[in-house]
């Protein structure tokens, strides 16, 4: 079995940091807000980002194992071609442009800077890089991939973080949604929406918030889509599976049910695909699922494990 503390950082020796003189404190150990409103040293924020830096590479190292075991089942079922280069085997990654592409669009909405800290930036980041793997996957048909607010700090810790990013092939673009796309095109992607997301439509751009605020920003992306008038929709989870708590999920979780809806046309089979077991309470018969409208939009405030409304907590 893997040894997860290889490499691991130090644990967080914050009581240490904090030991110092507090009246004379060095640059180092100046306190900087965070998220949750508690100051903390920089020595402590340094640490935290290197402890979430080597968990991302775990992370990261576990979903490249599970994407090769996924991809040697596919090529054993499917016979598809690895691309020998320079004696290196490469798999053959999909484009936005090949024949099967979809011409559906999807924009990441990363006009958010203001609402989060560096930290929440770089998770951003990684979700991003996320949604982009999965879009060139051989498991999936690529979506019109968007992403919108290309500047400032977003832009900046991209730069740090994600190797090679500007020759991706995404579309990015360095304005929000309405200056990109049209006031009358989008579809903001909001779980706090009223509206259940049916179709795709290649006429729409359907928007996913960038916004990693472990719900601190409760209902944000939903109130602005209500102040400009855009319109808005919830992915139709309660339709078809029940979770076992908050149904505020992560971007590269949307991205990726978008792109399984696409391939598979089903969303049942989409949400199994992409929610991660220990989310799911329940899976809905299909029969159960027809003819319930907006009214399943509240079902799964419904904890199913003590059977209690529940106020939808927060992870993403
Ligand atoms: C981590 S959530 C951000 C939550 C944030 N508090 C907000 O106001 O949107 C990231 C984005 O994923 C999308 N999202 C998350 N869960 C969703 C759901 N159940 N249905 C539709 N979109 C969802 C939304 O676009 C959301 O802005």
């Amino acid at each position: 079995m893997e040894d997860t503390r290889e490499g691991k950082p130090e644990a967080d020796d914050g009581d240490a940091a904090l030991s110092g003189n507090q009246d004379g404190k060095d640059a180092a150990q100046q306190e900087v807000p965070t998220s949750t409103g508690l100051p903390v040293s920089k020595n402590q924020m340094k640490k935290m980002m290197k402890m979430e830096d080597w968990k991302e590479r775990r992370m990261a190292k576990r979903l490249k194992e599970r994407e090769k075991r996924k991809l040697k089942k596919i090529q054993e079922r499917e016979g598809m071609p690895e691309v020998v280069d320079d004696g290196q085997v490469r798999i053959k990654k999909r484009r936005m442009n090949d024949p099967e592409a979809s011409d559906v669009r999807v924009a990441i909405d990363c006009t958010y800077d203001h609402l989060m800290n560096d930290l929440e930036i770089k998770k951003l980041c990684k979700q991003v890089q996320r949604c982009y793997a999965e879009n060139r996957s051989l498991t999936n048909k690529p979506l019109q991939l968007y992403i919108c607010g290309l500047v400032g700090r977003f832009q900046e810790i991209s730069e740090q973080v994600i190797t090679g990013y500007k020759s991706w092939d995404v579309h990015w673009k360095t304005d929000g949604p309405e200056a990109t796309f049209g006031r009358d095109n989008i579809v903001y992607l909001s779980s706090e929406s009223p509206n259940l997301l049916t179709e795709l439509q290649s006429d729409k751009v359907y928007i996913i918030g960038g916004l990693v605020d472990h719900n601190h920003h409760k209902g944000h992306c939903f109130a602005l889509a209500e102040k400009h008038g855009w319109s808005h929709a919830q992915l139709p989870i309660s339709d078809y599976v029940m979770l076992r708590d908050r149904k505020v999920l992560t971007i590269n979780h949307v991205y990726e049910i978008l792109l399984a809806f696409i391939k598979t046309k089903d969303w049942k089979e989409a949400f199994l695909r992409v929610l991660p077991q220990r989310k799911l309470a329940t899976v809905k018969d299909p029969s159960e699922a027809k003819g319930e409208s907006s009214d399943a939009v509240t079902s799964d405030k419904v904890d199913l494990v003590s059977g209690e409304a529940t106020e939808e907590g927060s992870t993403s």
